[in-house]
């Protein structure tokens, strides 16, 4: 078996793991990420008891009990380059023995679900709704860095790119999917299906123009238009391309539900940015205990 050395698993002090300093029994088997430090609790208020907390930089978590099932919620940060950071660290806390450093001979899988916030880019898709996202695409080239091809949908791959035109200094866009039994287990007639673009910025890379002109005005239009095997890309955030992808290499199930706070199809930002997340929260914990 493969001996992790000491610059590649990387241990605190404590036998924590670097990043998210949390120790293998801090972590349930559910776990909840958020973008955004401050939504942990926004999430654990509504557990019964709370026996974990601990915060190192952007990644805090909790771990706790909510109405019998125990739950990590892990603050990720912004971007798919945390993303990176936290999946391989909670692989490594559920996967590897960090007294031998070795990979542990059974193998858990996780469940890890995103609860965040999204631009929709479809006019039908209003500010406040929920998006559950059953497919997304990266366009932050993260997952390039790994044997991937096995978990990308290459037919998506490539009709997109023929459509987007994707400029050569870019990466090329990855569809992955989410996982199919939590996507049931989440889809109600109270939510939007979604295919959710993540993308490696908040301003030009979603065809924000704020000062800065764009190398392509139509971007954002182009991503809105395409539509392949029935499914249309709905909105555009930071986060879930590599949370499908990675899940899906290292078997973990994965999961991403958005609060859409802004359409950018009408122009169109919430007027009560708290609740709908607040919203989007409660409709994940009802459903994560209804299985
Ligand atoms: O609210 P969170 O979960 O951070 O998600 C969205 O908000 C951030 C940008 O404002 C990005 O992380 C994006 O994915
Ligand atoms: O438009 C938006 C809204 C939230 N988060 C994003 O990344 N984009």
């Amino acid at each position: 078996m493969n001996h992790l050395a000491a610059s590649e698993l990387i241990l605190n002090k404590d036998n924590s793991i670097y990043h998210l300093n949390l120790k293998p029994e801090h972590l349930a088997e559910t776990v909840l990420l958020v973008g955004d430090q401050n939504r942990v609790d926004k999430i654990t208020k509504y557990f019964d008891e709370v026996e974990v907390a601990v915060k190192k930089r952007e990644f805090h978590t909790q771990t706790g009990i909510y109405k019998g099932k125990r739950i990590s919620v892990v603050s990720t940060g912004i971007g798919t380059d945390n993303i990176d950071i936290v999946l391989n660290e909670l692989d490594a806390l559920a996967n590897i023995d960090f007294e031998s450093r070795e990979m542990k001979a059974e193998q858990t899988s996780l469940n890890i679900i995103r609860i965040g916030t999204s631009g929709s880019i479809q006019k039908d898709i209003p500010v406040d709704s929920i998006v559950v996202s059953e497919m997304a695409v990266g366009f932050d080239n993260l997952l390039h860095f790994y044997q991937s091809d096995d978990v990308q949908l290459q037919d998506f791959n490539e009709a997109l790119e023929d459509h987007l035109g994707t400029y050569e200094k870019n990466s090329k866009p990855y569809v992955v999917a989410a996982n199919p039994s939590l996507v049931k287990q989440f889809m109600t007639g109270q939510v939007f299906a979604g295919f959710t673009g993540s993308n490696a910025g908040f301003y030009a890379p979603q065809g924000r123009v704020l000062r800065l002109a764009l190398r392509d005005d139509n971007m954002k239009d182009k991503l809105a238009s395409f539509s392949f095997k029935g499914k249309k890309i709905t909105n555009l955030e930071m986060e879930t391309s590599a949370i499908f992808g990675l899940s899906a290499m290292l078997g973990h199930k994965a999961l991403s539900l958005n609060a859409i706070i802004a359409n950018r199809a009408t122009g169109n930002f919430t007027k009560d940015g708290a609740k709908a997340v607040d919203n989007t929260i409660r409709y994940a914990l009802e459903r994560l205990v209804s299985a």
